[in-house]
This record gives C-alpha cells, structure tokens and sequence, in this order.
C-alpha cells in the first residue's frame, strides 16, 4: 500500500521525488539506482513510493533477489508481505505521536499548581510538600540516619539496602534522563531545591521511581498495619500526582518512573547485601 506521503506531484516523469526522514525532506533520483549504502529508513522510504515499487515490480525476481534490499524481497515473498512490513513502523510512529499528542494534552490540563496563580495554585504549597517528601536526599539523610541508630544486625541489614537502592535509582535515573533529555513541561516553574544537572530533563520522574521502589520497600520489609500499607500506597500515588500538578513532569514521565522504580526493587532483592556478603567485602578490604 503506498504511503500517504508518496502522493507528491514530483513523482510524474523521472523528477526527484521527495521523501521524508525525521521530518526533513530530502531529494531521490527514480532515474538512480537505490544506493546499498543509504541508511534503512531512507530505503524503506524510496521502497514505499508507488513509482519505485513499479521500478522495482519490473525487476526480473533474480535481480530483486539480489537487490540486497532491507525490505524483505531478498527471502523472494511476494509484495503482500512486504506491504506488511513497511506499514508497521509507520503505524507505530502515528500511535506514538498520537499517545505523546495526549501526553502533552493531558499533562497541560492537570498542571493546575504550575505556579501560584494557576487555577489550583492555592494548593502549591501542599504539592511542594509531597515533593520534599519524595526527594532524593531526605530519603538518604533519613536511611543513614536509621542506619546507624539501628543496634539490630537485621535492621542494620535492611537500612543498609535501602541506601544501597536510593543510591542506584539516583543513577538509573541520570542515565536515563541523560540518554532520553526530555524536556520539562513548557509550564514548569524550575523551583525545585538541590537538583543535577541532568534533572533539567524529565524523563523519567526521578521522584516517582524512588516513590514505587521506596514504596515496595517499605511494604516487603517493614511490618506495618494494613492502614499503614494503604498510606503508603497513598503516599506513592499522590507523589506521582504531585509531579504533573506542579509541571515538573508529564504523565508519561510518571507512569514509566513507577514502571522502572517498580523493576528496581527488583534489581535490589537481586543484588541483596547479606551481613555475609558485607562481611565478606570488608574482610577484602581489610
Ligand atoms: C548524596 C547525594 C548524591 C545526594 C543527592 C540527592 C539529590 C540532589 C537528588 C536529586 C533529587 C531530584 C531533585 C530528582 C528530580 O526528580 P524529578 O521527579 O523532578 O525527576
């Protein structure tokens, strides 16, 4: 099926065709043959052109076989299959935009404590008062801080993993943030108090891994009451809200910082530090 961008007036009597790659356009001779060396895309473009595919229907199956081709011709199906396999990444591009077109949509509109005189700006000092609860360096001062008040080897043991996890996701995060550099919303007052430099980027929400992963945390290793838990839970949920409220984040940087704060308490059972294994390590470094 050709593409909708395929439907250029250029193509019509051996003219450059235009094609389109990361929204740039750029120029394609129909009278040249396809380049081996050019990028995927750039083929996957030049395949999908209704002129091209004639061009290349015409080809004798030998040659089509031998075209080298990224399209799924060298293995000799049919043009049906072909289609398929063009028309998915398009598809998945359009629900991507489509999803990120809501994201930025829906974020705007629940960015009600964006600054004082938002709609809900009254409400600010509340949010600011999650986000304190959810940030990094209360949750290390504190962990340290029961850490070496703790007279108990398992308390010791459990504090001591805690650290350990608030120091990871501290990493994980920069990592990511650093490789994605997503900007924070447009609406976003940056106000925030003792950040990185990469925490001028949004995604993921720092505050939101540490929320699930602390969240986890305390529910698998603390012996709470079921009121506590649900609090806990409650905690965890309006930190992430507390996030798109103030304009720091957009939703989809929340919900994939639950994601991955949830997948890094995993990583810290995984990578549990027994008093053996602590002992074992000091006893090396000794
Ligand atoms: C000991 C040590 C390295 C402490 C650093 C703690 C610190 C500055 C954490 C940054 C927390 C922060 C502002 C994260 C950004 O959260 P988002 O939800 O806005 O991504």
């Amino acid at each position: 099926m050709p593409s909708p961008k395929a439907k250029n007036p250029g193509r019509s009597g051996g003219s450059p065709v235009l094609g389109s790659s990361n929204g740039r356009y750029e120029f394609m001779s129909l009278t040249k043959p396809l380049n081996r060396s050019s990028p995927p895309h750039l083929l996957q473009r030049q395949g999908s052109d209704p002129t091209t595919a004639r061009l290349r229907a015409s080809e004798s199956p030998t040659r089509r076989r031998g075209s080298g081709s990224s399209t799924g011709s060298a293995s000799g199906q049919g043009p049906p299959e072909e289609d398929g396999i063009r028309l998915n990444p398009s598809l998945i591009r359009v629900a991507l935009s489509s999803l990120l077109a809501i994201d930025l949509w829906l974020s705007k509109q629940l960015g009600v404590c964006a600054c004082e005189d938002s709609s809900w700006g009254s409400v600010r000092p509340l949010m600011k008062l999650l986000e304190i609860s959810g940030h990094g360096i209360p949750w290390l001062a504190g962990t340290a801080y029961c850490l070496y008040k703790s007279d108990s080897a398992a308390g010791q043991e459990v504090m001591l993993n805690l650290f350990m996890g608030l120091l990871l996701d501290l990493i994980l995060v920069g990592i990511v943030k650093a490789l994605v550099r997503r900007r924070r919303p447009a609406h976003n007052r940056m106000d925030m108090f003792a950040t990185f430099s990469v925490d001028r980027y949004s995604f993921p929400s720092g505050h939101a891994t540490r929320a699930a992963m602390c969240g986890r945390f305390l529910l698998a290793h603390l012996v709470l009451a079921a009121p506590l838990r649900v609090l806990v839970l409650l905690w965890v949920g309006l930190v992430g809200l507390s996030r798109v409220m103030l304009g720091r984040h957009n939703v989809t940087d929340v919900v994939f910082g639950f994601w991955m704060g949830y997948c890094q308490y995993n990583l810290v059972e995984m990578l549990w530090l027994s008093p053996q294994t602590l002992q074992g390590l000091l006893g090396q470094s000794a």
